[in-house]
């Protein structure tokens, strides 16, 4: 089941919790566009519907089996944990292991979302956002994309700042 608070900045690495202690309930992230349930697989397939996502795959994330081991994998770490938006909205869905999705607030603060197997978690296009693993280094993930099935990730900038998608996002939440 998944735990939500604010990420503390300290000097462990990547994949360590960073728990701060302060709880965020799923409400508050709601109110930044991003939702969060805890689903069957059966009502993924529904909310997909619903939401009109025509594509997907599937993620592993595992040095045992990455194509390339475990330095392509950290690569591939470096490049999900590297603050960005995407132009569309992602849903994701936890189907085996466990993962952090680290987002923004409207003060510029993370907030952390620790997901595990059948957790969801929607995040509206234009949202500051990265992903890593825990400390036991596995994932195995559903992505539904919207339109095409590419992960086209902008890395913060100030182009990013006057991105139209991160402009309608600001206006739509207020932040
Ligand atoms: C477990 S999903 C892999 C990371 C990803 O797809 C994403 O969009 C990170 O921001
Ligand atoms: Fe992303």
């Amino acid at each position: 089941m998944v735990a939500i608070y604010y990420y503390e900045e300290d000097s462990t690495q990547m994949t360590a919790p960073h728990d701060s202690g302060k709880a965020v309930r799923a409400e508050e992230l709601r109110s930044l566009g991003v939702f969060y349930d805890h689903l069957t697989p059966e009502k993924v397939e529904d909310l997909a519907v619903e939401r009109h996502y025509k594509n997907r795959d599937y993620i592993t994330l595992d040095s045992a089996s990455f194509p390339g081991g475990e330095s392509a994998l950290n690569e591939k770490l470096d490049i999900f944990f590297t603050e960005h938006i995407h132009e569309d909205e992602e849903i994701r869905y936890i189907l085996d292991g466990e993962g952090y999705f680290d987002v923004r607030d409207g003060n510029d603060r993370w907030i952390r979302a620790r997901v595990e197997v059948g957790d969801m978690l929607i995040l509206p296009a234009g949202i500051y956002h990265r992903f890593t693993l825990t400390d036991k280094k596995y994932v195995k993930a559903l992505r539904l994309f919207k339109d095409e099935p590419k992960w086209v990730a902008l890395n913060r900038s100030e182009e990013t700042e006057v991105n139209p998608y991160r402009k309608e996002y600001k206006t739509e939440f207020k932040v």
